[in-house]
């Protein structure tokens, strides 16, 4: 997500400083590689290296990116990379100071997002959470949904920069709001994707054509663009990721937790849940979330 977004920021002609984790991890091996001569180890440069080809330069730690730019963009995997790569050594609380602003668009919980909140503030910078909902494409074609909240001045600095990478930017206010927003609609997401699973195995087993469920549910009322998108890919069995299943687990499972703090009963999200561990479990976690439709195919066939 970070590489599509930073290479839009390109395309339309921000300045962009990028940084990621690998790409330390690459000069290190470099080095070493010249030695060894293992070869994937080439392959680590990619994410940054296709960027720079772009234009973009490149920080050394999350403290240099912070350094030289007023405006600093985070997109992390869950609230322990989120969390570490402002409060750890080089990170963005090292820099941070007044006339700076940090934006995180990583899908957290409300805690995290708070709490990184309040240690930006109280160096003098300004912080706005904005999560985003939509894929690797709609990041790519600059149409995601950008869930902000925090700092409303930030957000309308920021502005310019949200309508080159999405299609619709909301304030949700207060800081928290844009992360609980996220869980809701992930939360949705992902318990759709398991009765559309459940669907097309239903379908198939009971010997109807599941090609032709696809085409019966793009008619009704239920249809949308996750089922007309992903269906005919998982009859496939193809999940090149858009969406890690590991990170659509995470999601519900914080999803759960703001149930939990707010004594939502969600059974049907928590079963989801369960398919999701399970397809963790099966060593599917790096593939699209709808990988979790092999859950019901490890389940056997009944007489
Ligand atoms: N993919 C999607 O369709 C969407 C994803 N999201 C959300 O956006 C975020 C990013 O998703 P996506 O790009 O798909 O995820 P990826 O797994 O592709 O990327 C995760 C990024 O986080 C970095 N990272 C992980 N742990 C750490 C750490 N401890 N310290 C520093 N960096 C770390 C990784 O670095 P490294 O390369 O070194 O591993 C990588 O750059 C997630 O929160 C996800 O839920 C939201 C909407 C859509
Ligand atoms: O978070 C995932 C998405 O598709 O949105």
């Amino acid at each position: 997500m970070g590489k599509a977004m930073s290479m839009n920021l390109l395309r339309h002609g921000f300045k962009v400083t990028v940084w990621n984790r690998t790409l330390s991890k690459f000069v290190f091996l470099l080095c070493t590689a010249l030695l060894s001569q293992y070869l994937e180890w080439n392959l680590e440069i990619c994410v940054c290296d296709e960027l720079v080809k772009h234009g973009a330069s490149i920080g050394e730690t999350p403290a240099a990116v912070v350094q030289k730019c007023k405006y600093t963009i985070a997109m992390l995997s869950d609230p322990a990379a989120a969390l570490s790569v402002v409060f750890d050594k080089d990170g963005v609380l090292e820099q941070i100071c007044n006339g700076k602003g940090y934006i995180d668009m990583s899908t957290v919980d409300a805690d995290s997002s708070s709490k990184i909140c309040e240690a930006i503030t109280s160096r003098g910078g300004r912080f706005l959470e904005a999560p985003v909902s939509g894929s690797k494409k709609p990041a790519e074609d600059g149409q995601l949904v950008i869930l902000a909240a925090g700092d409303k001045s930030l957000f309308d600095e920021i502005l310019p920069a949200f309508d080159v990478l999405g299609k619709k930017s909301f304030f949700l206010g207060e800081v928290g709001n844009g992360a609980k927003m996220k869980l809701v609609v992930n939360m949705t997401m992902g318990s759709m994707m398991n009765a559309f699973s459940e669907g097309l195995t239903l379908a198939g087993r009971s010997g109807l054509n599941p090609q032709t469920l696809l085409d019966v549910l793009d008619l009704g009322a239920i249809a949308n663009p996750m089922f007309k998108m992903k269906g005919p890919t998982m009859l496939q069995n193809n999940y090149s990721p858009a969406f890690p299943l590991k990170h659509q687990q995470k999601d519900m499972r914080l999803a759960l937790a703001l149930g939990d703090e707010n004594a939502i009963s969600m059974p049907v999200a928590a079963a989801a849940n369960e398919a999701f561990k399970k397809a963790r479990s099966m060593g599917l976690g790096d593939l699209d979330f709808s990988a979790v439709f092999e859950t019901l195919k490890a389940d056997g066939h009944s007489s």
